[in-house]
């Protein structure tokens, strides 16, 4: 479904140039729901932004199904947001209408895409645990209900992909199990492929697949050890990989990030020296030339 290979994006303003994706690779599969991680700053936003068709690529390639985003020109980029995407940011109810019922906020969209369907509406909302709550005004829900109205909008135009930016950012712990437990009925009954950007490292637990963005790349990935787990309680990276197996990601040029504290550790700074033993790769700080 999605490809990226070497995605690079650079903001240029005034006086200043920032690489927020330096040659990003990543490769999510039709119907995966998986997780996006890092810190701030990793450019994990920007990922999600061009491959919602929010922002253009500087190079490399980036493809969703059989849309390339990189040659994609602007008619088409609407065709693209209206048919196959699906946005769910962290605070998605300040995009609702507070005057409206629950129900009259999905049909909206629907509306102004020319695909008016009650039924399919009433059956969202349903979906999302808001049977009773439909015809209440905005105003009159909580955060967590506005949340879920929200989640049943991104899905009125039955995208093929759903991209969420921290759905759990703020909402309690008991809400967030409600939209994880949405995501994943969505994912299998429907099909839709899900990418979670989060740094809440127990929702991440609950996904089959975690990619880890460090500086604008992806660097590690961690991938469940038993699929059919749904969720073991995941504290923290080492958490994670209790669950998951991590693997570090080598593209196909063969390069790999290697962690900044190792390297800060043996004192590598902008080389070292690399044997193989026949099993093992080692890195080492540089020998001295001399002596
Ligand atoms: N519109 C912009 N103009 C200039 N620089 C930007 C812009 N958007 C993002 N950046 C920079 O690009 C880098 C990646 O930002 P991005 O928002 O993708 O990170 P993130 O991983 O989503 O962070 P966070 O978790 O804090 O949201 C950062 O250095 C950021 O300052």
């Amino acid at each position: 479904m999605i490809e990226c290979e070497g995605l690079v994006k650079i903001y240029k303003t005034d006086d200043l140039e920032v690489v927020a994706l330096q040659g990003l690779n990543l490769r999510v599969e039709d119907g995966e729901m998986m997780a996006i991680i890092g810190n701030s700053g990793s450019g994990k936003s920007t990922l999600l932004n061009i491959l919602g068709g929010l922002d253009r690529p500087s190079a490399g390639s980036v493809s969703v199904g059989p849309w390339d985003l990189l040659k994609i020109t602007e008619d088409q980029l609407v065709e693209y947001k209206r048919d196959t995407v699906g946005f769910i940011w962290q605070n998605n109810a300040r995009n609702l209408l507070p005057y409206l019922s629950a129900l009259e906020n999905v049909e909206m969209p629907m509306m102004l895409a020319g695909k008016a369907d009650r039924n399919y509406a009433k059956q969202l909302l349903e979906w999302v645990g808001l049977k009773d709550r439909m015809y209440n005004k905005l105003h009159q829900l909580s955060g967590g209900e506005q949340q879920r109205v929200a989640i049943a909008i991104s899905l009125s135009n039955r995208p093929k992909m759903l991209l969420a930016d921290e759905p759990t950012g703020s909402v309690d712990t008991r809400t967030a199990d409600l939209i994880m437990d949405i995501f994943r009925r969505m994912n299998r009954e429907l099909g839709v492929t899900i990418v979670i950007v989060t740094h809440d490292l127990t929702l991440a637990g609950k996904v089959d697949r975690v990619v880890a963005i460090r500086d604008g790349l992806t660097s590690t990935e961690f991938i469940k050890r038993n699929p059919n787990l749904d969720d073991g309680v995941v504290v923290g990276l080492s958490g994670l990989q209790e669950v998951h197996e991590a693997y570090v990601v080598v593209d196909r040029v063969g390069r790999l990030q290697v962690p900044k504290e190792y390297l800060s550790a043996l004192n590598i700074t902008d080389k070292a020296t690399i044997e193989f033993d026949g099993e093992r790769i080692v890195i080492m700080p540089p020998k001295s030339l001399e002596g």
